[in-house]
């Protein structure tokens, strides 16, 4: 694959499910990988390196991770970090990665949401975060956003059920979830983001949202329904996701939108996908 111009990109951690699909997919958009990716307390460590696309990428532990960040900032200047880790390391990593001033996409959901922009926001580094980066399902998020700012309260009095389905390793509600309840909540619908439904179980994901088996392992099937008060009229919004390729692509997406803004030295420097979808960026 010829090299394109692009930054150099380290993620974290490509020993997780995404970290890997989206390492995968930098290289195959013909970006720089750097071999050296965070972990957390796996056993992975002990094996010292993982293969992405035949590149032996070093795995580095939490205890380490400062010297070896001084080396990769050193050895590949310019370089952006995805981090795809778990939600309770969301706000410490966006934390380090803006005290030591390095532009970052966060995939990562969960951990305190408020606080992660506000902590990147203070420190003016370059940083895309976003719960969902798939395309299309952006596309839909924006749209269902956009509704939300032309009509809030037309769904006054509804109720909505809201089902979302992943692998059994998923630990959290979904982001994506909670990011289009919110935009249902300014439509005028009571809704908390503790009713949202999460179905984990692998037999109700066949049987009750029928999740083919082989997307057992990576999927994400989002049912929202709403019902106005008196029964008589409903809706139904579905998206319906296997595997994890889109949010890959979109990740690359997201590292070159940014690559561009710091070239560009733009005055904003936090930016959600629904900015890269709007700035034409994704492919
Ligand atoms: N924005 C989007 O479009 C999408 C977001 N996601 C989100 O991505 C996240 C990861 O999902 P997934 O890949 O399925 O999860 P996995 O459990 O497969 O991977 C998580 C990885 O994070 C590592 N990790 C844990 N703590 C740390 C830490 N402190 N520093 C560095 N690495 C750490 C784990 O390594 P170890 O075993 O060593 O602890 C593990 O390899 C979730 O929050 C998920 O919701 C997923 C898909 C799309
Ligand atoms: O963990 C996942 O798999 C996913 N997480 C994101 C979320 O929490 O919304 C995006 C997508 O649903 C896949």
């Amino acid at each position: 694959m010829a090299k394109i111009d692009g930054p150099p990109v380290m993620v974290n951690a490509c020993t997780g499910k995404m970290g890997n699909a989206v390492a995968e997919a930098a290289v195959r958009a013909g970006l720089q990988l750097v071999p050296f990716s965070f972990t957390g307390e796996s056993e992975a460590v002990a094996i010292g390196n993982i293969g992405v696309s035949g590149i032996p990428v070093e795995l580095v532990p939490p205890e380490v991770r400062q010297q070896a960040l001084e080396d990769v900032r050193r050895d590949y200047p310019g370089l952006i970090i995805i981090d795809y880790t778990l939600p309770q390391a969301v706000n410490d990593n966006a934390s380090f990665y803006s005290r030591n001033g390095i532009p970052f996409v966060m995939g990562t959901t969960g951990g305190d949401r408020d606080q992660l922009r506000a902590d990147v926001e203070a420190s003016g580094v370059y940083a895309v975060i976003a719960p969902q980066m798939g395309k299309q399902v952006v596309a839909f998020q924006a749209t269902m956003q956009m509704m939300a700012d032309q009509f809030p309260g037309a769904f006054a009095g509804y109720k909505l059920e809201v089902e979302e389905s992943h692998q059994r390793s998923k630990v959290d509600t979904s982001g994506t979830a909670k990011a289009i309840v919110a935009s249902f909540r300014q439509l005028g619908i009571h809704f908390a983001d503790n009713e949202i439904q999460k179905v984990r179980d692998p037999m109700a994901q066949v049987d009750h949202m029928h999740v083919p088996e082989n997307a057992l392992q990576g999927h994400a099937f989002h049912t929202y329904s709403l019902r106005s008060p008196d029964g008589s009229v409903g809706f139904q919004f579905q998206h319906n996701v296997c595997g994890r390729e889109i949010y890959a692509e979109g990740s690359v997406d997201a590292v070159l939108f940014l690559y561009q803004q710091i070239q560009q030295q733009t005055q904003q420097r936090l930016f959600s996908m629904i900015d890269v979808l709007r700035a034409g960026a994704m492919r």
